[in-house]
């Protein structure tokens, strides 16, 4: 089968973005996989297939897949992508577009510049909710990785985050760090690793190394975890800029019972096909 798909990313977070809404398309693990191969398919950090709703009340539903062919949650920098695209093939004309993911529901708010604004919904810093095993309720929960400890805040944006508060950003923490506690034993469905350097109440630089594709150049969800996770603690104020490898998002939270607000920009890179 001829697939066509449009590459686009978000601050140089990757994505292959594919209408299944005027064609039905399936994708098996082995599949995404070779697409997501940066040698022998097309390359992407994340694979966002958008589809119709199944609830009526909704615009769209749309599944995101990390390279690793891994189904998940939720994920920040492709939702502004996909409201980019279904405007661009015309496949709504709203500008606020509602959303089914597997996290839940969510809306995009696509705004005259050009930029999306989109509601990414509640966090929660319980546990068992990302799953993160542990004694009990703590601001911050010490980990044991490879015979040091970090402390780390455990965050689920719909999909979980640890952040870790460092003084200094540096390759080797991201690339040794990162992967233990990706896969530590205490997160039994994997995480999303946020390394977070904090410049002032309102500021931060941010690295993270994301479950199922490793570093990427920004994290949409991560820097939504990581903004809440430091107003949580005491170290942010309500709005923050985010600065990525890749660019910069801007972060709203207004505490509990509120959505956590994130705005930035969507491009779209070619268009292609390849055969499935
Ligand atoms: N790049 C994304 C997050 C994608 C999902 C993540 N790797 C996971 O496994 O939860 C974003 O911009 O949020």
């Amino acid at each position: 089968m001829l697939l066509k798909f449009t590459k686009m990313h978000g601050l140089g977070n990757d994505f292959v973005v594919v209408d299944a809404v005027s064609r039905k398309v399936y994708f098996n693990k082995a599949q995404i996989e070779r697409l997501g191969d940066r040698n022998r398919g097309i390359g992407f950090d994340q694979l966002l297939v958008v589809e119709p709703p199944s609830n009526p009340d909704m615009d769209f539903r749309y599944r995101i897949y990390n390279c690793d062919g891994s189904e998940v949650e939720h994920c920040g920098n492709g939702a502004r992508c996909f409201a980019k695209f279904v405007l661009d093939r015309e496949l709504t004309h709203k500008r606020v577009i509602d959303v089914e993911t597997k996290r839940g529901q969510i809306q995009l708010r696509v705004q005259d510049d050009g930029q999306v604004c989109v509601d990414m919904g509640e966090p929660s810093f319980v546990p068992a909710d990302l799953p993160f095993v542990a004694d009990g309720l703590a601001d911050l929960y010490p980990i044991d990785v490879a015979g040091d400890i970090f402390e780390l805040t455990p965050v689920s944006v719909g999909n979980p985050h640890a952040v870790i508060r460092v003084e200094e950003l540096s390759d080797a923490m991201v690339e040794h760090v990162g992967p233990l506690v990706e896969d530590h034993e205490r997160f039994p469905n994997n995480v999303n690793v946020g390394f977070m350097q904090v410049l002032s109440s309102d500021e931060v630089n941010l690295r993270v190394y994301e479950r199922g594709v490793g570093e990427t150049q920004a994290c949409g969800t991560g820097a939504c975890a990581a903004v809440v996770a430091g107003i949580k603690q005491g170290w942010l104020a309500p709005e923050v800029l985010v600065h990525l490898p890749g660019g910069d998002l801007r972060i709203a939270w207004q505490g509990p019972g509120h959505s956590i607000q994130m705005t930035g920009p969507a491009e779209k890179v070619f268009e292609g096909q390849i055969y499935l």
